[in-house]
């Protein structure tokens, strides 16, 4: 490659040294807690805080089945009190009416839920933004009043009382208990502590499958996850009924723990919490919805104690009385910005020495806290200290991990038209909107093995035919035909998933990468269509998930090695130069193992050496058998690359044919000047 702004080689983000050091942090943080965890009903006796570390792990694990939906997918879910409460009432009602003990209830409790949180996601996630936020509200709402109503099934208002937990039934196997009721207490603590384990194993299987590329993808670029053939809807439907069915064990667990349900337990004010804590611990993490959980448990006990919340408010005011004045004197850039929330720390000072309690401005305290995570803390506490401690950036890519480059980049996937047929033909293709017809009846036939280009001036109707290929647009009339093995076949009508998977993949004008994946963790959503694995391979980390995953991440190497970035493969897409970006684009797209490539202005905003760089590499993907449509604006390239060329005008295809032919073409030259054609201006649009 030719020295450019593509070919400098960017440190990577962090060494496989580094990411070493943080999976042995994060094996570390784990086994601290279990030890954690075993040793604390030893260390301090006393139910109260047994019960209190109980409670929060029961939180926990309904907070890292939410930040499945909020973190990783990035939608909005206002329901996850409902679904607890859905969880706590399938087991309280499995005793009440059928005396089945707690193992029967955390089944139900997760069944229950999960097919609850399928019938609120089916027509929910078809939505988006402030009306998901709304449609997940009522749900919450419906499921209270229903709880309540419904007395003969629920006992209504009064809810349901249930006895101790019995986890282990020694009665049954005729054997008396070898401890003492003291041991038999904790039976409960260790099993949610055991809960809370496999939560976090299971999550942490799931996010780091090609579900969980899944759920980060769609949230970073929707259409871009659908044109890799990974169906949006589909996956935040998976999201939701796994966050749902963790929803589920927690409410179940929660009904035994406190040995009471009622309706008023699962209102607002909860799913007000959970998103608190989500936030607040800080997403995408194991340990955000841990401190998020201890947070929302401990707060209401600290804000109990008046004594402790003026000592509090009286830390926390000196803190921002510090943070405040050194920003001034420093002349910080933020100093205009702080001063807000440093009055308000101090100013919380005095107001808690003139009150006898602030229990009753619980929720305030709450409302004030939600704004201070929103506002200077929006990655949370764990995001906070990994943007300060570089070392505790997550190694979800598993960098570091030895990625063999011995892969096949681009397998020969025989052309099935024959030469002369075309692999593409377009029809009559007609898009309207409203009384614009962007494309007005457009042919179109690409021959198999070639570099097609598709120009024309602004707005003639190019990446409008682009998202009709690639079924963004469903076109207003005409037809699209792909040549396969089993025939041709339409692709218009279909889903862009659809489309994709049948071997049409694309890139965008405007670079849509999933930005805060790396640029292999980009082209392994490419290649999701290689995992067979289902969810319960991906849940219990089965041999062959892991063989899938292994063979996808050396195919995914080889890839970037092809588009020129092994060198950058742990790099976030985000923190990649504009022309790398480009060409991970390239890379993602190649992973679909595409039979079409469909790539809308490759060469926008790159400099020459880039070009050249690109040229070479969409030369070496013509010669890997995989036919291109080229739209671009710089001719140089146009006519450099391509075999055929077809021009656009208002919607119109105004000329086809081979480049240099159709370059000379007076209708082209006109509708490029803008003037009809002379002597002198076909000179000019000549050079
Ligand atoms: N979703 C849409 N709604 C309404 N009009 C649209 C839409 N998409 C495209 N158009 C219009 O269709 C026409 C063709 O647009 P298109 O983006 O396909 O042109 P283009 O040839 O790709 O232009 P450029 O080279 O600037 O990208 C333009 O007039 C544009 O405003």
């Amino acid at each position: 490659m030719t020295p450019s702004t593509l070919a400098p080689a960017i440190a990577p983000e962090r060494s496989g040294e580094a990411a070493g050091v943080v999976r042995h942090l994060g094996s570390l943080g784990a086994a601290l807690l279990v030890v954690f965890l075993i040793a604390f009903p030893l260390v301090v006796p006393g139910n109260y805080y047994v019960h209190l570390v109980t409670v929060i792990a029961i939180y926990a694990i309904l907070i890292l089945g939410l930040d499945i939906v909020v973190g990783y997918t990035g939608q909005v879910s206002l329901g996850h009190a409902g679904l607890f409460g859905i969880g706590a009432y399938a087991a309280a009602v499995l005793f009440m009416k059928f005396k089945l003990g707690i193992w029967f209830g955390l089944v139900a409790g997760i069944g229950v839920t999960s097919a609850f949180g399928l019938v609120l996601a089916v027509p929910a996630l078809r939505v988006t933004g402030p009306y998901l936020a709304m449609v997940t509200l009522a749900f919450g709402t419906i499921i209270q009043i229903f709880i309540n109503e419904l007395t003969p099934l629920t006992n209504g208002p009064l809810g349901i009382t249930l006895p101790p937990p019995r986890v282990l039934d020694f009665a049954s196997f005729g054997i008396a208990p070898p401890w003492g009721a003291a041991g038999r207490r904790l039976e409960f603590y260790y099993l949610v502590c055991l809960a809370l384990v496999l939560t976090i194993l299971v999550v942490n299987h799931v996010v780091r499958s090609p579900f969980g590329r899944a759920f980060e993808a769609l949230r970073d670029s929707p259409i871009a996850c659908d044109c890799m053939g990974v169906s949006v809807y589909r996956y935040k439907v998976y999201a939701f009924a796994i966050s749902a069915g963790l929803a589920g064990l927690a409410g179940a667990l929660f009904a035994w723990s406190e040995r009471y349900v009622a309706p008023n337990s699962y209102g607002f004010e909860l799913t007000v919490l959970f998103l608190l804590a989500a936030t607040m611990g800080g997403r995408k993490s194991r340990a955000g919805p841990l401190i998020g959980a201890a947070i929302i448990v401990l707060m209401p006990n600290i804000l109990a104690d008046i004594a402790l919340v003026r000592i509090m408010a009286g830390v926390i005011a000196l803190a921002a009385l510090a943070v405040g004045t050194l920003a001034w004197l420093r002349r910080r850039e933020n100093r205009y910005a702080v001063l807000v929330p440093v009055a308000l720390c101090i100013l919380f000072f005095p107001a808690t020495l003139a009150m006898d309690s602030v229990t009753d401005f619980r929720l305030t305290v709450f409302g004030l806290m939600i704004l201070f995570v929103v506002y200077y803390l929006p990655d949370g506490i764990v995001g906070y200290l990994r943007d300060k401690i570089p070392a505790l950036r997550p190694a979800h890519t598993g960098a570091g991990r030895a990625v063999g480059t011995d892969g096949e980049a681009l397998p020969t996937r025989g052309v099935d038209a024959a030469p002369a047929d075309p692999l593409l033909r377009v029809d009559a293709a007609l898009m309207q909107f409203g009384g614009l017809k962007a494309l007005a009846g457009v042919d179109l036939a690409v021959r198999p093995g070639t570099i097609h280009g598709l120009i024309g001036p602004n707005g003639s109707g190019k990446s409008t035919m682009m998202n009709v290929l690639t079924g963004i647009y469903v076109p207003t009339g005409g037809a699209v035909t792909l040549a396969g093995s089993t025939g041709p076949r339409r692709l218009d009508g279909l889903t862009p998933s659809r489309i994709a998977k049948a071997g049409v993949a694309r890139t965008f004008q405007n670079v849509q990468l999933f930005r805060e994946m790396t640029a292999l963790e980009n082209v392994l959503v490419g290649l999701h269509h290689t995992f067979a694995g289902n969810l319960a391979d991906t849940i219990f980390g089965t041999p062959r998930r892991r063989r899938e995953e292994r063979a996808a991440r050396r195919r995914a190497a080889a890839i970037l090695d092809f588009v020129g970035l092994g060198a950058v493969a742990q790099v976030e897409a985000r923190n990649l130069p504009y022309g790398r970006q480009r060409l991970l684009e390239i890379g993602r797209a190649l992973a679909l193992d595409p039979v079409l490539l469909l790539l809308d202005e490759p060469a926008a905003g790159l400099t020459s050496p880039d070009i050249a760089d690109l040229s070479a590499i969409i030369r070496k993907i013509r010669d890997a058998g995989i036919t291109v449509i080229l739209i671009e604006h710089h001719m140089d390239v146009v006519m450099g690359l391509c075999d055929r060329v077809s021009v656009l005008d208002f919607g119109h295809k105004i000329a086809e044919g081979p480049a240099r032919e159709v370059q000379r073409d007076p209708k082209v030259v006109e509708a490029y000047l803008g003037s009809p054609v002379t002597d002198d201006t076909a000179q000019a649009a000549h050079a």
